[in-house]
């Protein structure tokens, strides 16, 4: 004998891994507050799959939502507790695996290469070789039929990678590769074509069964093969709860309410009872009311103790003795999780086919115009315009083609960094870290060809202890450039603004970096910013360190020279930090952005959730 909120095969005495009291779910709509969820109550056990059912806008997500712990805003009231205790925030959170309906993933990973990164940051080192995480990768591969395509890219509306239903298994494998107690999936079918989306319910059912795992997912309209594999249901219709048991006996419990099965695919009949019909005023009343007398017959049904047999005795299949886990696993340390991410990292920087020759391009053809724009520059008068010319661009190529690209690189993959930072998966510092160095090689390779063409063709003051300092200027300034790209992509969350407005206030700076309005000169209201400013600093830097030293000479028809470096310098203005101190001015503003960038991180992926 089984109770209707029981697993049909679940042993009497078995705790429910999740089980949540009247929960009752307010939100504030324009006038006064909105009830999207009446007095749920229910629980689910390990091996169970259930489906969450509805019409649309039933509340099927924001129940999912809430059981997962990532409702936001509103009011909520009710009791949810984890394997019979109060949920603590920080272990649900490692212990649920929570397919969201998109799948964020990189698209210019393989799938293997995305299991095997999700294996070796969510897997603990000391109990888990290299070895057993590509064991269970391919295991897991294996399972969810994915083995032919493991080489694939993920893909996306450019890349061209898996299909659709792929891409979805790809998602729950990578949230499988630990041992979740829970696997929760929203809407995992949309989008896919019937066999995919059919697919996905038996692996889902198949991996409940095998790791007893409870899987809860949302899904629309499934066809009757589908509904079959659920063991049971949760019927929402308005945010009431009109059905919740095995899904076999849910056309029999409707049937004994009166409402005979209409349809050959249960689930329609299903949507059918619930759905509100707004073809007419009456048809509204009538079908609200057929909603509210079926969510209190259901009321008075679990009241009254009614008992419901499964129609087969099937017994869970899951090894009992493979008991969930109540621990999540430790995290790795900082070193080894920087070093996955960074290989990670790495192939996705260097597969960005785009970024990486973009930048190459950009930086040979530059070395080649500037340098021949300038071409071996003299000691004449003539020749300190050119030096000036000559540096300020090449401080403002530090700046503008380094800006724009990292910020589109990064903000590309900002929705999958967020989606694993809400899953725990690693710190943020390993993040920061990794994602730089992996673009450092492929920014500073380039700039420093650059910098050292333009150098020589130009003929800069050829002395190595200048070289050398006009090298540690510009290495710092992409430092601070690479900082000011982070900082933009958190302040920003949507592409087009931040290419946007980057330009804009990088033209600000620009304009107050020495060059276009004299240093000395600028009115006090808008004077402090060069001191905030990177491309001041490495503009003066570089202006001193090219022309302290120099001698030029005098045509005998000009009225007024400059007769050495050093006039060239206090006459713009650049002499009053030292080229030392704009060095490490720069390095200090560089560190200031990236720790801006982290607090905003912090801030953005900090949760908000309501939590019970
Ligand atoms: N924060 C909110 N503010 C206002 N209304 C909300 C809010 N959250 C949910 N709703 C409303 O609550 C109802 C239930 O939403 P929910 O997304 O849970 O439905 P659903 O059953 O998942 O629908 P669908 O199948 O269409 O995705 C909808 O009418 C929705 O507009």
């Amino acid at each position: 004998m089984i109770c209707l909120d029981a697993a049909p095969a679940q042993p009497q005495n078995a705790q429910p891994i999740l089980s949540w009291n009247n929960l009752n779910y307010d939100v504030k709509v324009k006038d006064g507050t909105r009830r999207i969820l009446h007095d749920i109550s229910g629980s689910i056990y390990p091996g169970e799959l259930v489906a969450i059912m509805g019409a649309s806008g039933a509340g099927k997500t924001t129940l999912l939502s809430i059981l997962s712990g990532r409702v936001k805003g509103g009011r909520l009231e009710g009791e949810i507790k984890f394997q019979g205790a109060k949920r603590n925030p920080h272990t649900f959170k490692r212990l649920l695996a929570y397919v969201e309906q998109e799948d964020l993933m990189y698209p210019s990973l393989t799938v293997e290469e995305t299991l095997m990164a999700s294996a070796q940051l969510r897997l603990s080192n000391g109990k888990y070789s290299l070895d057993d995480k590509k064991e269970r990768v391919n295991t897991l591969l294996r399972q969810l039929r994915l083995s032919q395509v493991k080489d694939t890219l993920i893909g996306d509306h450019e890349i061209r990678g898996v299909s659709g239903g792929e891409r979805k298994r790809v998602s729950i494998g990578a949230e499988l590769v630990t041992d979740p107690a829970i696997l929760m999936l929203d809407e995992p079918s949309s989008g896919l074509d019937s066999s995919s989306a059919e697919m996905v319910v038996t692996l889902a059912k198949e991996m409940s069964r095998k790791r007893n795992l409870c899987t809860l997912m949302t899904i629309h309209q499934p066809s009757t093969e589908m509904v079959a594999q659920f063991d049971k249901l949760i019927l929402l219709a308005q945010g009431k709860l009109v059905y919740m048991g095995p899904a076999n006996q849910a056309v029999r419990y409707f049937d004994s309410l009166g409402y005979p099965s209409t349809n050959s695919n249960p689930a329609n009949f299903f949507i059918d009872l619930m759905t509100i019909d707004f073809s007419s005023t009456e048809a509204i009343q009538k079908s609200e009311e057929r909603v509210q007398s079926l969510a209190d017959s259901f009321v008075k049904f679990r009241d009254g103790g009614t008992k419901l047999l499964p129609e087969s005795d099937k017994e869970v299949s899951g090894d009992s003795a493979n008991m969930v886990l109540m621990e999540p696993p430790p995290m790795n340390s900082w070193l080894s999780e920087m070093l996955v991410l960074l290989k990670r990292d790495w192939a996705i920087t260097m597969r960005s086919r785009s970024f990486v020759w973009g930048l190459a391009t950009q930086c040979l053809m530059l070395m080649l115009f500037v340098g021949f724009a300038f071409f071996q520059l003299k000691k004449d008068q003539a020749s300190i315009q050119n030096r000036v010319g000559t540096l300020f661009f090449i401080t403002l190529m530090d700046v503008y083609p380094v800006v724009i690209p990292v910020m589109v690189v990064i903000m590309v993959g900002r929705d999958v960094l967020f989606r694993e930072r809400s899953s725990g998966m690693y710190r943020m510092t390993t993040y920061f870290f990794a994602r730089t160095l992996s673009l450092i090689p492929v920014i500073f390779v380039p700039y420093t060809v650059m910098y050292t063409g333009v150098y020589l063709i130009a003929h800069m003051q050829y002395h190595a202890g200048k070289y050398f300092i006009t090298f540690a200027i510009n290495i710092v300034t992409l430092f601070c450039s690479i900082g000011f790209a982070f900082m933009m992509s958190m302040v920003v969350r949507r592409i087009d603004i931040a290419t946007t407005i980057a330009p804009v206030a990088l033209a600000c700076l620009m304009l107050l970096a020495g060059n276009l309005a004299n240093a000395k000169t600028v009115t006090p209201v808008l004077r402090w910013i060069k001191y905030v400013c990177t491309i001041f600093y490495t503009y003066s830097g570089l202006m001193q360190n090219e022309f302290y030293g120099l001698e030029f000479t005098c045509e005998s028809s000009r009225t007024s020279c400059y007769k050495n470096g050093a006039e060239v310098i206090a006459a713009y203005g650049l002499d009053a930090v030292p080229i030392w101190a704009t060095i490490v001015i720069n390095l200090a503003l560089g560190i200031g952005f990236y720790i801006i960038a982290y607090c905003l991180l912090r801030w953005a992926t900090k949760p908000r959730f309501l939590w019970i």
